[in-house]
């Protein structure tokens, strides 16, 4: 029997389907361990099928950061300006430390069952979990528009400022160490972007430095594995990130789409991100929208499968606010707020703009909620 997904409900039906896939605790990887050839309902997307082909190509902006500073921090401003995303070259991660993180990621998801299925979990506790995460189905009434769950098995960490050492014992030993290491050599580049991001807005660079959170935060290590019915299913589905700015690492697949224009509602505006070797990507999310006063854009995305035959691995490493002066709210920056430019938000909380995130079922690039 077929089971249409839509609306802002699971019918029982639905309900019980997603709870058993759970169950298996093995993931995407295990449906197509266990030789699918149809894709099955939970993850069939309602709206038309996907183009999975080689769409309009996009090269994200490129920041060579071995360049001259003053460079560099145009370069970066002007990218963050138009579209709210840009590659980074020369960033000083050995490129060993990246492949190693990223075939880790592989060798987790491709052992046996019984060795990953130990980790999965769909609450979002503990340093590591593994799962295939949920669409968030918006709760404000409006059409799901989505499959119930990605085409894709997500390793979360949860890596807090080196004190939750214990913590650390959790990780699955198949990439535990790689990991480590990539996300240890990334709070130095956290902080290098933060401060151009910062420069580059012409308020100094310690402003969104002290403004982000470098030291633990979530990351997620996303596998999608080849699908036999590609253009049915989607990787992730499109959003923005939360965060202030996100660091993605990936193989050379492909599968990341953008929608630059934010009024563009058909399929044909999405731009297939092409991967560069050695080059990470920096996304701008929400918050960084906000505390610019919009002079950044929070980059609209999505995941696409390309393959019938290679799984993809990306990692994704969000920076989110900082506490700031004992305070939780965050806003635009008083600098950039001008008797031309007026504040377009007002103050808000990290949880608050989660919930509305929740609210929207992740859907929309939007912080409206908070506009002035
Ligand atoms: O896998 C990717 O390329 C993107 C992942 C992503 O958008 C996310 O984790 O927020
Ligand atoms: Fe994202």
């Amino acid at each position: 029997m077929e089971m249409t997904i839509a609306g802002d409900e699971y019918d029982d039906e639905a309900a019980l389907a997603v709870f058993d896939f759970h169950e298996s605790r093995g993931g995407v990887c295990g449906l197509v361990e266990s030789g699918v050839t149809k894709v099955p309902p939970l993850f069939v997307t309602p709206t038309a099928p996907i183009s999975t082909a080689a769409g309009a190509a996009f090269v994200a902006p490129t920041v060579d950061l071995l360049l001259p500073r003053s460079h560099v921090v145009a370069l970066v401003g002007a990218a963050a300006r138009s579209c709210g995303l840009f590659q980074v070259t020369n960033h000083g991660i050995p490129a060993v430390t990246i492949d190693s993180a990223l075939s880790a990621i592989r060798a987790f998801n491709e052992q046996p069952l019984a060795a990953r299925s130990a980790y999965y979990s769909t609450s979002p506790t503990g340093a590591a979990t593994y799962a295939t995460i949920p669409i968030p189905l918006p709760s404000a009434g409006q059409p799901a528009n989505a499959p119930l769950l990605p085409w894709r098995d997500s390793l979360s960490l949860r890596l807090h400022d080196g004190a939750a050492k214990p913590d650390l014992d959790h990780l699955p030993k198949a990439c535990r160490d790689a990991l480590l290491e990539y996300h240890r050599s990334m709070t130095g580049l956290g902080k290098e972007i933060a401060r151009l991001l910062s420069e580059a807005l012409g308020v100094g660079a310690e402003q969104l430095e002290r403004a982000t959170q470098l030291q633990g935060g979530l990351m997620q290590c996303h596998y999608y594995p080849p699908c036999p019915q590609p253009e049915r299913v989607l990787g992730s589905r499109h959003h923005t990130d939360g965060d202030l700015f996100t660091v993605l690492a990936q193989d050379g697949l492909g599968g990341l789409q953008v929608r630059l224009d934010d009024d563009e509602d058909d399929d044909a505006a999405w731009l297939d991100v092409v991967p560069v070797t050695g080059a990470l990507l920096i996304n701008i999310g929400d918050v960084l929208k906000v505390v610019s006063n919009d002079n950044y854009k929070s980059v609209e995305h999505r995941v696409v499968i390309k393959s019938t035959k290679e799984a993809r691995v990306s990692i994704a490493l969000f920076f989110k606010p900082a506490k700031l002066d004992d305070s939780h709210f965050f806003g635009p920056l008083p600098e950039l707020v001008t008797q031309e430019m007026p504040a377009r938000y007002r103050s808000l909380t990290w949880p608050e703009l989660l919930d509305y995130r929740k609210e929207l079922g992740h859907a929309r690039t939007s912080v409206d909620k908070f506009k002035l």
